[in-house]
């Protein structure tokens, strides 16, 4: 779907992750600002490791960018490891002259079916690309998306709404302001966040970790964005995909979602009502902004359930890979809950695959174009 793609490239503890997008129409401007912004915030976290200590993620734009504006061609993003001056005999491209091997399986990662699978002896030679530190890329490309975004009107934003068992008061959250605001744990009820922390705190002294919930919000989205058309063409699927591709997520919603399971069709739907001023307009947002792969012009609303982190310092059960002899899992530098980071690579992943379908409908040439064909389309829809 669509000519917006991006890839990524590099290793946890490499020299540097590197991301091209191509697809971005010539003449979008570019701040580095705003994507170093989002690159703090998924460096931030109660919960999160030692590695963040070290780490001060800052994006250089190799490409596709002159003056500030896009040039149409691929633009190439990357993000120094500052870790890696720590790694470098253990990540040497020739020879290995520490030769330590990482040969304990940890129950959750991609260590033990990565090396089947690769013919690898190492487990380091798995976790090197599993790990989740190729998300700092996703939020880079995300930025350049939601400048894009931003150009139509549009905004994407995110808060935790569970960690560990402890949940929001939704009713206590003012969603306008979801977005605007700042917090350790990206949370906008400062009640259950305190809870939230010393929920994370006991985990860590347990040697334990812990996962929870958050939610992508995508504002100012037009109508008909994605298609009924076919299977690959909606963009509840794509939205779910991106989603789903972050390290961790195992389950997605979109707008009611599992609570539909519950309603009766009474309830369930979004009626409709015409006003002069308002249009056609909803009481109600069950469908999270998406009827038949389609944006309906409400907010689009996705929720997304991260496993608890699998590396544990009181280790799990597992197998050495070369004896096959029962041992402790690696203990690895972990995070010991990183739901609010992962909330911003949400914003991110859910940026990219609407961008996509932005420049899908409205043309990714030039700006100029796309943002004509934009308001034509805008125009006609409100009858003018
Ligand atoms: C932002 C973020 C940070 C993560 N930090 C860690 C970590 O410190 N330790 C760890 O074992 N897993 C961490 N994970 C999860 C693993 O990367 C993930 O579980 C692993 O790659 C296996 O993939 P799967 O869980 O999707 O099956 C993190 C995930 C995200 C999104
Ligand atoms: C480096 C990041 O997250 C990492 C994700 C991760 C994993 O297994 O996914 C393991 C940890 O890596 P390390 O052993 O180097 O501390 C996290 O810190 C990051 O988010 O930038």
């Amino acid at each position: 779907m669509g000519n917006l793609r991006f890839m990524t490239a590099g290793e946890s503890h490499g020299p540097r992750l590197t991301a091209i997008l191509e697809g971005i129409p010539a003449g979008l401007g570019l701040s580095e600002e705003a994507i170093n912004k989002d690159l703090a915030r998924r460096q931030q976290g109660y919960g999160r490791g030692g590695r963040m200590k070290i780490e001060t993620d800052r994006v250089e734009i190799l490409s596709g960018v002159r003056f500030g504006e896009t040039l149409g061609g691929p633009v190439t993003l990357s993000v120094i490891n500052k870790d890696w001056t720590n790694w470098t005999d253990r990540m040497a491209a020739f020879g290995n002259p520490a030769g330590e091997k990482v040969t304990a399986a940890r129950p959750g990662h991609a260590d033990y079916v990565g090396v089947q699978k690769y013919d690898r002896e190492d487990i380091r030679d798995i976790l090197e690309r599993s790990s989740a530190r190729e998300t700092a890329m996703r939020v880079a490309v995300g930025g350049v998306c939601k400048a894009l975004l931003s150009a139509c009107g549009m905004e994407v934003v995110s808060h935790v709404v569970e960690i560990g068992g402890i949940k929001v008061n939704e009713d206590k959250i003012n969603r306008d302001e979801i977005g605007k605001g700042s917090s350790e744990l990206n949370c906008y009820d400062a009640e259950a966040e305190e809870k939230m922390k010393e929920r994370i705190r006991g985990a860590k002294e347990a040697g334990d970790t812990l996962g929870g919930v958050f939610e992508v919000i995508v504002r100012g989205a037009p109508i008909g964005l994605g298609s009924h058309i076919q299977w690959d063409r909606r963009l509840d699927a794509a939205l779910a995909g991106a989603m789903m591709s972050i390290q961790a997520i195992k389950g997605v919603e979109i707008g009611a979602g599992f609570e539909y399971a519950e309603l009766p069709g009474s309830k369930a739907h979004d009626e409709m009502y015409y006003d002069e001023n308002k249009k056609v307009y909803r009481r109600t947002n069950h469908a999270g902004g998406l009827e038949g792969g389609m944006t309906n012009g409400e907010e689009i609303t996705i929720r997304a359930v991260m496993k608890p982190i699998p590396t544990l310092m009181t280790p799990l059960h597992s197998i050495d890979i070369e004896s096959k002899e029962a041992v402790l899992a690696c203990k690895e530098r972990s995070d010991v809950c990183a739901v609010s980071a992962a909330s911003v690579v949400g914003e991110a992943m859910a940026a990219f695959v609407i961008a996509r379908a932005v420049v899908e409908k409205f043309g990714g040439d030039a700006m100029t174009d796309l943002l004509s064909a934009m308001n034509a389309y805008k125009a006609r829809l409100a009858g003018e």
